[in-house]
């Protein structure tokens, strides 16, 4: 559903995105993730053929995102970080007017917004001005409008930054709607665990270049290497060493309890227990210790990892689409904010 093949973005000397290639499946959710300043709206905002790209390119639903710009527009839902919304509108008359300008009769749109705003918690809200709105109810009317259309894809930039936790939770549950009704959604999002509930796949970016990529548990997996249990005993964990030596690769060991790597704990596993049962050693509890897509990330963009994301290099050959005009910094396609 969209392909993104050597996009590159300079502003000026600034290479902001390099060699981004991307795809993400029809249905597909995938998380953006990198740290400020990485790159991740640039390459929305290029995706959504609201920036041009200085090299490369794109497609989404079969359109070229420079060619065929409105096509691209028109099957995209994009919610971008600083939504601009015209503040003396009302909810409605706002998602109407967009509704229109995606080609909605004004019944539709009107039925739509309804349905939405009720959905989003925001129907009593209907008849007040959009700048009396908290920043946590314009960004939900800012998701609706992106929404407005019931897009086959949709970017959605830090959607539930500046949501309370009830709110926030009411767009993942819209997400995880989304992702059931086999909407291809991009996500950029700075929380993590929203990330590792709602994506399929993770990709991060780091300096403009994407450094890993992967579901959870492959990124995980290449990134801290094998799951790590702990062993808790009835007796001074050291008797077990003897029982446990040449089977799994001991991290450490702690009065109790010892830590263990294993890369076939459906099958060691039961070993150990047995043979600690055999050699008379009390077994309190044997737990796969959880790790989180935030220890994979910090591995990563911390450097540590086996990333290759150096310093910056020129591009090299590719889809070269750049002109002089292109390397200033107000090159957007459309002006999309009110
Ligand atoms: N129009 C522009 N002109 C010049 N530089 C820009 C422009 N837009 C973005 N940049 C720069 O490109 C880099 C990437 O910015 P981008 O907004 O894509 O980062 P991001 O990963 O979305 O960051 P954040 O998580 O903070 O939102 C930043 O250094 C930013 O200053």
């Amino acid at each position: 559903m969209i392909e993104a093949r050597h996009l590159h973005k300079v502003f000026g000397a600034f290479h902001a995105v390099r060699d981004v290639s991307l795809t993400v499946d029809p249905g597909e959710v995938v998380a953006l993730l990198g740290p400020n300043g990485a790159g991740k709206t640039t390459t929305v905002r290029m995706l959504g053929a609201i920036l041009r790209p200085s090299e490369g390119y794109a497609r989404v639903a079969g359109y070229d995102v420079v060619e065929q710009a409105r096509d691209v527009r028109r099957v995209v839902g994009l919610l971008t970080e600083f939504p601009g919304l015209y503040l003396r509108m009302r909810p409605q008359e706002y998602l109407c007017f967009f509704g229109a300008l995606q080609g909605m009769s004004a019944t539709e749109s009107a039925r739509r917004a309804e349905q939405l705003l009720r959905q989003f918690g925001l129907w009593e809200a209907r008849n007040k001005r959009l700048d009396s709105f908290s920043k946590g109810m314009k960004q939900k009317v800012a998701l609706i409008r992106a929404l407005i259309h019931d897009p086959p894809v949709l970017y959605l930039d830090e959607p539930t930054t500046a949501m309370d936790p009830h709110s926030a939770r009411q767009v993942r549950d819209a997400m995880l709607e989304l992702r059931a009704a086999k909407r291809t959604i991009l996500l950029t999002t700075h929380n993590l665990t929203e990330a590792e509930e709602l994506a399929d796949r993770i990709v991060i970016i780091r300096n403009g270049s994407i450094v890993a990529e992967g579901t959870c548990a492959q990124l995980t997996r290449q990134f801290l290497g094998a799951p790590r249990w702990e062993l808790r005993l009835g007796t001074p964990a050291q008797r077990a060493v003897v029982v446990l030596d040449g089977m799994v690769s001991i991290e450490r060991i702690d009065d109790e309890r010892v830590y263990y790597h294993t890369d076939d704990a459906r099958h060691v596993n039961p070993q150990i227990v047995a043979r600690l049962a055999e050699a008379g050693i009390p077994i309190v509890a044997l737990n796969e210790l959880p790790r989180r897509l935030e220890d994979v990330y910090l591995e990563i963009v911390a450097g540590n990892g086996r990333t290759d994301a150096g310093p910056s290099v020129e591009p090299s050959a590719r889809h070269d689409r750049s002109s002089p005009a292109d390397q200033s910094t107000s090159e957007e396609m459309v002006k999309v904010e009110g």
